[in-house]
């Protein structure tokens, strides 16, 4: 069997797995195919490691001592002439320095370590900076390359093993840590996993099994490694096991016979354990014949050979995710404003307000393509605000809501001043319709902040929209500021012009308006409701004459009837005049007018048509105003607010931001997007490389010889 079969697919997934390992963990959803090593503690995961790689590098004691997933990468590499036949290996010198065999740690960049005991002590030494002195463990794994010519390509990871009890200084919960940890490589469908279990245990038990068969139901990728076979009670065997009959494997189980712990204490090479292992197979009565598949050498192989078939099956959705994340990144990347950090900041600044305020007059003729279908946005919030909002709520507001009929005598009374009205008042009309119209500055007030409010919206959107402000936080923040400060500005002219319009209409009260009602129209509709014309019996009042004034109109001015209350006692309870003071009896006693004079309770004839129809007249001139507010208050704003915006917020933001003095504070890059920049130029270099190392490869290997593995896998059951 060819050493190197293989080795170009499983190399290529070598340096992927560099090329992902040195950009960090971001590009952890590309998961290169890899085998992990699972068992219980101390059933001999660390052995049959260093059997495969043919050298002591890992570190020994007692405990948990794999504490950080170790990723070793063997790389096959001819041996250089000269030194071909000195190999450590051969000559049972695992101290040699040996100009063939080396180990590189990703995190020490040209290091080579010739001397593994070294090794050893720097994957300790590391360990213990990452995951502290004690018995704690951390995720974040050792990545270590062998070169050798005395190995098979091959990726493995090293997992802690799987312990039940807490020993030491151990977190209570080490169980839980390290199975989740374990679970997170066993896990993906992309994870050959190398099941050790110790055959002088049973196999039932067996942790690493049972861990493998939660993520591997069918066991398509589960091999299983019966460890310390020599342990084993004489006259039994792992036939059974192998043959498939206890827990069956698609993949099969391997024995190998590792370095007891005394031949560990006495330094026995590995070379000399690979002799003995071989030796033990082959004399043993239940394995003598089939020991070519049986031991070390062939669990190589057959890791070799599958990680090779297992790698060829996902390269294709590999180099797929490969594609689709370069282009992510360098989507994103494009969005951080590509390689370069910066541009001319003047330039910049430049096309930021010209994206702004041309998005912004977008946003509010509704010219933007990023329109919604489920909510209205920018101007058509607007009109919202205009036609429904502000237009609705001056027209509910209703002019009499506030008084009583018995209030509007009141007014007309006094309006009259000295002098008793004759006729219906023009100033008490005029003064109950300059106050109803005074109601509707607030609401009116309002819509102009409603309007600014709304312009505040478009603005935070413009804000998160434009990308260059995730870049320029500082230019972000300076437009922000400047941009609500003019809105601010501009929101004096725009509340000036809306409470002079309602000053103008409760100024001059204009009742030659065509559309208003006039006073003997006002008045015959209200006869008409007062006497209904066709009762039998009586006389139609005649259209458009007022109805008489009967009280007043019709008595003598010269005389006074004795009953007749009078103008004011038709309107006023003088209240006082029952209770006359005791003692006196005399008619032209007077009294002082009581400190308030209210209306009395119930209208006369005369005043509940004077009523109705200055209500009438009201309701009609206050319809008018209402509707040219409604026409009116969105005009001004817009002028004074939104308008005004549109024209003059560009140069506003050009006079605030593009002087020199600020220019440079304005562009500097926030940590996030200078970090974020880094982060994206590595992921697309590594990306780039990895698409193009795997390109190449795929074109150049052959189809796998499954046949291979079939010979193997089924001849010693
Ligand atoms: N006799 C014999 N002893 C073995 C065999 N495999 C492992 N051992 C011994 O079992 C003990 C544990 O072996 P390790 O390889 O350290 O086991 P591990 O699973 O890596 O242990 P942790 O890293 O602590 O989980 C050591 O003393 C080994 O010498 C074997 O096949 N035969």
């Amino acid at each position: 069997m060819a050493a190197g079969l293989g080795v170009e697919v499983v190399s290529l997934i070598n340096k992927l797995q560099d090329v992902f390992s040195a950009v960090g963990t971001s590009a952890s959803s590309i998961d290169l195919p890899q085998i992990c090593v699972l068992g219980s503690q101390s059933s001999g995961k660390s052995s049959v490691l260093e059997n495969i790689v043919g050298r002591d590098f890992l570190p020994r004691g007692t405990g948990i001592v794999t504490r950080r997933p170790l990723v070793l990468q063997l790389i096959n590499r001819p041996a250089s002439t000269s030194s071909a036949l000195t190999n450590g290996i051969e000559k049972g010198e695992d101290k040699a320095a040996n100009s063939d065999e080396w180990g590189e740690f990703l995190h020490l960049p040209g290091q080579k370590f010739y001397d593994f005991h070294k090794i050893r002590d720097e994957i300790v030494r590391d360990t213990e900076i990452k995951s502290g002195k004690n018995a704690g463990i951390s995720p974040q794994p050792i990545n270590l390359r062998i070169f050798s010519p005395n190995v098979l390509t091959l990726t493995l990871v090293d997992l802690p093993g799987l312990t039940k009890v807490p020993v030491g200084d151990q977190p209570r919960d080490i169980e839980k840590q390290i199975r989740d940890m374990v679970m997170k490589y066993i896990a993906k469908p992309s994870c050959i996993i190398l099941a050790v279990t110790a055959a002088n245990t049973d196999l039932a038990n067996s942790d690493g099994l049972k861990m493998a068969r939660e993520v591997d139901a069918d066991g398509m990728r589960t091999i299983g490694v019966l460890t310390k076979i020599d342990l084993m009670d004489k006259g039994t065997d792992v036939i059974d096991i192998l043959a498939g009959r206890v827990i069956p494997l698609r993949l099969g189980y391997v024995p190998v016979v590792n370095r007891g712990q005394r031949d560990i204490e006495s330094s026995k090479s590995i070379a000399a354990a690979l002799d003995y292992e071989r030796e033990f197979f082959a004399t043993h009565p239940s394995y003598a014949g089939k020991e070519n598949y049986c031991g070390t050498p062939f669990l190589a192989r057959k890791l070799n050979q599958l990680l090779m078939q297992h790698i060829r099956a996902t390269l294709p959705d590999i180099k797929m995710r490969i594609s689709q994340q370069l282009h992510k990144y360098n989507a994103e990347l494009q969005s951080l404003g590509g390689l370069q950090a910066d541009g001319n900041s003047g330039n910049v600044v430049l096309s930021v307000i010209t994206e702004f305020t041309t998005e912004f007059r977008n946003h509010i003729d509704g010219n933007t393509n990023d329109l919604s279908l489920n909510e209205l946005s920018g101007g058509a919030r607007i009109s919202f605000v205009f036609h429904e909002l502000y237009s609705n709520g001056i027209k509910s507001i209703d002019p009499f809501d506030q008084f009583k009929d018995g209030d509007i005598r009141t007014t007309l009374c006094n309006s009259s001043g000295l002098t008793p009205s004759i006729f219906v008042g023009t100033t008490a009309f005029e003064t109950i319709v300059k106050q109803q119209i005074r109601r509707l500055e607030d609401p009116s007030l309002k819509c102009c902040q409603l309007i600014y409010d709304e312009l505040i919206r478009i603005l935070a959107q413009l804000l998160a929209k434009i990308q260059a402000f995730k870049r320029y936080p500082a230019l972000r923040e300076r437009l922000n500021a400047v941009v609500i400060n003019f809105f601010k500005q501009a929101m004096q002219p725009t509340t000036k012009l809306v409470s002079d319009i309602v000053d103008m209409q409760a100024c001059y009260i204009n009742t030659t308006h065509p559309d208003f009602l006039n006073g003997h129209k006002a008045m015959a509709i209200v006869a008409d409701r007062l006497n209904p014309p066709a009762k039998p019996g009586q006389p139609p009042a005649k259209p458009g004459t007022p109805e008489p004034r009967n009280k007043y109109n019709t008595r003598d001015l010269d005389v006074e009837k004795p009953e007749d209350p009078g103008f004011f006692g038709s309107f006023f309870n003088k209240g006082a005049t029952k209770k006359k003071p005791s003692g006196s009896s005399s008619a032209s006693t007077m009294e002082a007018p009581p400190s308030v004079i209210r209306p009395v309770q119930a209208l006369s004839e005369r005043e509940a048509m004077e009523t109705e129809v200055i209500k009438l007249l009201i309701h009609s001139y206050y319809n008018i105003i209402k509707r040219e507010m409604i026409d009116m208050v969105p005009k001004a704003v817009t002028l004074t607010l939104i308008q005004f915006a549109k024209e003059n917020l560009q140069k506003e933001l050009l006079a605030q931001l593009y002087k020199p003095e600020v220019l440079d504070g304005l562009m500097k890059e926030s940590e996030f997007v200078v970090n974020k920049r880094k982060e994206c130029i590595r992921m697309v270099q590594a990306l780039n490389k990895a698409e193009e190392m795997s390109e190449g490869k795929m074109f150049f290997n052959p189809i796998f010889d499954f046949s291979m593995i079939h010979q193997q896998d089924h001849s010693v059951t």
